[in-house]
């Protein structure tokens, strides 16, 4: 069994935290801001990612994940949100008329071939690059932004997953920095002068949301006391 009760309310783990992703330089990160604070490996598998309200998707992909790993699992899913336009391209809310037209030529100009595994800023980065995320703000003065990391944390296959949120504000701006991740060259958090992809890393680490959102993980650890008995 991957979580079992012993001795009143602690919690014994009987196999580290699977943390999955696919995406390597996420790892990187959770691995330098975790350090040795929570025994966990990481994996990679293909899941689905839903449609829906982020808390809503990033629980049912760690359901899915700790089923197919039957243990603990750690999901992660990140967005990049607009204020203009009501959180797109990260997540999707109401949109007045002329934000709908500026989605729709897009998706028409580039259609995703799966639209059940729709990920807005993934989608839209991957499309249409920095340039093009930039370009969805050309129209508006309001160029402010959000970063936002949602993890789930399933104990096992049959546990209630538990979501833990990390934002950071900040605005989009022409790409500076290094290329080597997502669209940190595009977006500077408030109170610095420089992108994401400009700060050191352990700058970056200091205040990102993925950091905010693990600084989460972390004290949940702590207070539930689990305890990891993993067989040799
Ligand atoms: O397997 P998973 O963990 O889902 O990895 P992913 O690459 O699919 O990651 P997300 O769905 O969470 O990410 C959506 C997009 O945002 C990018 N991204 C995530 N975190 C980022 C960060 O801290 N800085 C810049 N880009 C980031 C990522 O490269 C994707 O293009
Ligand atoms: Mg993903």
């Amino acid at each position: 069994m991957a979580a079992a009760a012993a001795g009143g309310r602690a919690v014994v783990l009987s196999q580290p935290v699977t943390f999955v992703t696919g995406n390597a330089k996420k790892l990187e990160e959770v691995r330098a801001i975790l350090g040795n604070s929570i025994p966990f490996r990481s994996l990679k598998l293909d899941l689905p990612e839903l449609q829906g309200e982020p808390e809503e998707i990033s629980k049912e992909k760690a359901r899915l994940a700790a089923k197919e790993v039957n243990g603990p699992v750690l999901v992660e899913d990140t967005c990049l949100c607009f204020n203009a336009l009501k959180g797109l391209p990260g997540s999707i809310e109401l949109f007045n008329f002329s934000q709908y037209c500026l989605i729709i030529t897009a998706l028409y100009c580039f259609p995703p071939t799966e639209l059940d595994n729709w990920n807005g800023s993934k989608w839209f980065l991957q499309k249409t690059g920095h340039e093009g995320l930039n370009n969805l703000l050309m129209a508006y003065e309001d160029k402010s932004a959000y970063a936002l990391c949602v993890f789930s944390l399933a104990l096992g296959p049959n546990a209630d997953p538990i979501t833990f949120l990390g934002k950071t504000p900040g605005k989009i701006v022409p790409a500076r920095g290094p290329n080597d991740f997502g669209w940190d060259p595009i977006f500077q958090p408030d109170g610095y002068d420089q992108t994401y992809a400009e700060m050191p890393k352990e700058e970056k680490n200091k205040i990102s949301h993925r950091y905010r959102a693990l600084a989460q993980v972390k004290s949940h650890f702590a207070d539930a006391g689990y305890s990891f008995q993993t067989e040799p």
